[in-house]
């Protein structure tokens, strides 16, 4: 993994923006859509605010989650929100959204109609990834019920996850498909989490799950 520092979060979340929105512009010029998969969580928050003004052909854009918690899209942990409230405005409000959650269905129940859903917006254009000091990213926890199934060569597209310590049912990307994205660039802030990189890379995928999705990704790290 390359790893990119830069000087403060403010000039990364710029920065990180012109390079997203930089990217999902290329696969424009090559494609008819451009599907950008994004997380949830407190870190992209900023990149959101830069990038929703980027002047790009927004309406061919399709944004989807890299995980979800299962609740409601008007609960306060919703990544679906976030992603309504900091992406898709400005400009971005042309862009496509495939939101995850379904309500009287459980992650289990909706997995398979999700990832049908899903299949043409698939490998991912441009993927923006959080990680935890724990090294999980997306909701690939370390030690969650279901991660074996979620990190496997022949997982689905979609993946239920229970992971200790989460207040709610999850629902993830599998390892394959973010690690099949065409770009993918993991932004990450503060020493506990640069620390948790290098001790990645002494780790297995199921005790690291971040190893899992970044093959040729990029790391971009303030303190
Ligand atoms: O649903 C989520 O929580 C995210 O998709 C998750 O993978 C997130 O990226 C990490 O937990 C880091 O979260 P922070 O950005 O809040 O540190």
């Amino acid at each position: 993994m390359k790893i990119e520092t830069y000087p403060d979060r403010e000039m990364l979340a710029i920065d990180v923006a012109n390079l997203l929105a930089g990217e999902l512009e290329n696969c424009l010029f090559q494609h008819d859509t451009a599907s950008f998969a994004v997380p949830g969580g407190t870190t992209p928050g900023p990149i959101f605010d830069a990038l929703c003004a980027a002047d790009l052909d927004w309406s061919r854009v399709h944004v989807m989650l890299t995980d979800e918690r299962w609740v409601a899209p008007d609960h306060p942990r919703s990544n679906a929100a976030l992603v309504r409230e900091r992406l898709l405005v400005d400009r971005a409000a042309q862009a496509h959204f495939v939101p995850f959650y379904r309500a009287g269905q459980t992650p289990q129940e909706a997995a398979a109609d999700l990832a049908q859903a899903l299949d043409p917006e698939l490998p991912i254009s441009v993927l923006l990834l959080g990680m935890g000091a724990d090294m999980h990213t997306a909701s690939l926890f370390p030690g969650a019920e279901g991660l074996e199934r979620a990190l496997a060569s022949d997982a689905p597209a979609l993946c239920p996850i229970v992971a200790p310590g989460q207040p709610e049912p999850r629902m993830t990307l599998s390892a394959r498909v973010l690690n099949d994205a065409m770009s993918k660039h993991l932004v990450i802030f503060g020493e506990d989490k640069r620390d948790a990189i290098d001790r990645a890379a002494r780790l297995p995928p199921e005790e690291a799950p971040i190893n899992a999705v970044m093959d040729e990704g990029v790391v971009h790290w303030a303190a």
